[in-house]
């Protein structure tokens, strides 16, 4: 099941690394027999088991005699997925969502290749129940749906043991990590240990999209404990029944955790996911420079907004440049708001060549931020707004979120509050009178009742000409004046697979602002005309291998340009400077791993 991974079939004109360029897969190494391996998802192949195998692997007599194709194990398991839906039909949603959740849940602990063939060939279906929006929801309930570990747990019990804890995880290779503490599992709060979920579904999303090999990835849990009372109480929690750790005590865990992480792996990039704001940056700022690392809500959300952002200027028929003077009312000051807010102000320094004032605003919970505000949290306070300016416009220090809207008529209102229905009828009815022709609405909070509004919302009351996207899926809306109101899923999904991917297989040894900043123009740049002129900025969901090669190599080749590239395995930054775009492009796509049944080969 190593087949296809980095380092051996790649084939690229002048770079041919290959080991072999048959079509035939790889074999594979495996260390056990007989039972062992059914009970293995890595190499489990079901009734798939050819006789040969069965012979040399110590398996006949354990799996019933008929030999059943990968195609036809593929149509069973469609099938049952197809009955599933036709009898839950009908259903309370969530209860149909878990079933749904359940039915891959179960083939991915028996028989991974099977399932990352179901979840590629299937993506558009399965991304909600595997990614946002189910997961939430299996976060939620995961004390209760528990069967079998996934990943890593590291617990505040586990201080001064992690160096040696982390040898216990059976892989010899790993390449990318997601880890999380469970403080802030999208806009559902403190989970806890429960936020596991969120891990796994991002590293399902890096093997889909990236084509990271399953058996190189890892999630990670480092449950600190839990803030959240209904939690603490409930005797099924699995997690740690106490408070969170804070302050010095906090961060020297996550300390011992990246060290451990770094000795084992150090070529792995660890991507942190849904810490609460106080740590997000924190962390970030921390690592960043030390690590090869990245925090995806502040900069993988950042690079996916800004792409809509520019998006949104050519769907106006204005140039690039008119992105400077975009009125943009971004609602949330936490990691995502003000990631996105801090790489649009870099977008628009690049473009004057000055340090300029751009008409964007933020709002939190208490309103309207402007330079008035007392005990501003620091990351934040660069984007408060001059008060003399927000009063010229009959705005002041705390104005509500309507009010703002009103007075303001931004060509985007964006929200990343966590806060479901904020965009109620009165603001989307107040963006009417935006000063964009196209007036653009991005209810980006997840998962779905979370979102500031739905889609149908949207255009109800903001009018058919504006463009929408959300954080999780919506169906298209239908307008009824035989258009379409096009809904697209602004989600960080489009981005971090390639991050992490074009910086593994650059061999860089962090992730530079300029790397990111590659990925979201990559990503801008990747729709056409046409598609922007009706109203879609983000490529379909099915696209999404094509559109992370792309960023992937828009990401290796700006490492290779910062020269912070140092290769990987045979090929290193000489033969990745010499690449052109196309070629990188090909070597990454040539390196994502795809589900196949490799032939297995014992070595005791
Ligand atoms: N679509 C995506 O790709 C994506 C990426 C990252 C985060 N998110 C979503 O964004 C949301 C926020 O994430 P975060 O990490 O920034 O959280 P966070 O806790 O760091 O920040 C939340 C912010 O919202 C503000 N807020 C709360 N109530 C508000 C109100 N009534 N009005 C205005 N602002 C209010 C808070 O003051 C805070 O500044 C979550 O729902 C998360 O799922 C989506
Ligand atoms: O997980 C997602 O769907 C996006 C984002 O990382 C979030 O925290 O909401
Ligand atoms: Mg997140």
């Amino acid at each position: 099941m190593w087949r296809r991974t980095l380092a051996r079939s790649v084939t690229v004109r002048r770079f041919s690394i290959a080991a072999s360029t048959s079509s035939i897969p790889s074999p594979c190494i495996v260390h056990k027999r007989g039972a062992d391996i059914l009970h293995d998802p890595w190499f489990n192949k079901d009734t798939g088991f050819p006789m040969t195998e069965r012979d040399r692997l110590g398996l006949r007599g354990l799996l019933p005699p008929r030999v059943i194709s990968f195609e036809q194990q593929y149509e069973r398991f469609m099938d049952s997925y197809r009955s599933l839906e036709k009898n839950t039909a009908g259903q309370p949603e969530n209860n149909v969502a878990l079933a749904k959740w359940r039915i891959l849940n179960r083939l991915h602990d028996r028989n991974e290749t099977l399932y990352y063939k179901v979840l590629i060939d299937n993506i558009k279906d399965f991304a909600p129940i595997i990614y946002t929006p189910t997961v939430g929801l299996v976060c939620q309930n995961y004390s209760g749906l528990f069967r079998r570990p996934r990943g890593m747990y590291f617990s505040a019990k586990d201080k001064g043991e992690m160096m040696s804890i982390i040898y216990n995880w059976p892989a010899p290779e790993v390449d990318m990590v997601v880890l999380t503490d469970g403080s802030r599992i999208l806009g559902l709060g403190d989970l806890g240990v429960q936020g596991i979920g969120i891990p796994i579904g991002k590293l399902d999303m890096y093997v889909a999209a990236a084509g990271i090999n399953p058996q190189r990835v890892l999630p990670i849990m480092l449950d600190v404990g839990t803030n959240n009372e209904k939690l603490l109480e409930d005797r099924l929690y699995l997690g740690l029944r106490e408070r969170r750790l804070e302050g010095e005590e906090y961060i020297s865990i996550v300390d011992e955790l990246m060290e451990a992480l770094h000795t084992r792996w150090p070529k792995a990039v660890i991507q942190f996911e849904d810490f609460q704001f106080k740590w997000a940056f924190e962390t970030l700022q921390r690592y960043r420079k030390k690590y090869c690392m990245f925090n995806d809500d502040i900069q993988g959300t950042a690079g996916v907004a800004l792409a809509g952002l520019l998006g949104v200027v050519r769907a106006q028929g204005r140039p690039l440049l008119d992105f400077v003077n975009q009125k943009i009312v971004v609602v949330g000051a936490g990691s995502a708001g003000l990631g996105v807010l801090n790489m649009a102000y870099q977008a628009v320094s690049r473009m004057t060549g000055t340090t300029a004032n751009p008409q964007f605003y933020l709002i939190d919970k208490n309103g309207l931020i402007t330079t008035e505000r007392s005990g501003v949290d620091p990351s934040a306070a660069p984007f408060a707004k001059a008060i003399g300016e927000v009063q010229r416009i009959g705005l002041q220090e705390g104005s509500d979120l309507l009010e703002v809207v009103k007075k303001v008529k931004p060509h985007v209102l964006l929200g990343l509050s966590g806060v479901g229905g904020i965009f109620n009828e009165q603001v989307l009815k107040a963006m009417r009178d935006s000063d964009s022709p196209k007036p653009a609405i991005f209810a980006m909070s997840n998962p779905t009742d979370n979102a500031e509004c739905t889609a149908a919302d949207a255009f109800k009351h903001a009018g058919d000409n504006i463009v929408f996207g959300s954080g999780s899926p919506f169906q298209n809306v239908d307008l009824e004046n035989g258009k379409i109101g096009y809904v697209n899923q602004a989600n960080n999904m489009y981005l971090f697979p390639g991050i992490g991917l074009g910086t593994l297989l650059s061999g860089a040894r962090i992730v530079s602002d300029g790397m990111l900043q590659a990925a979201s123009e990559c990503l801008a740049s990747y729709m056409t005309e046409e598609e922007i002129q009706k109203g879609k900025f983000y490529p379909s969901i099915g696209s999404i291998r094509n559109i992370t090669a792309e960023v992937g190599a828009a990401v290796l080749r700006t490492a290779v340009i910062e020269e912070v590239a140092e290769g990987r395995g045979d090929v290193g930054p000489k033969e990745l400077t010499n690449m052109s775009k196309e070629e990188t492009v090909e070597y990454v796509t040539s390196n994502m791993w795809y589900p196949v049944y490799s032939p297995l080969v014992h070595e005791k």
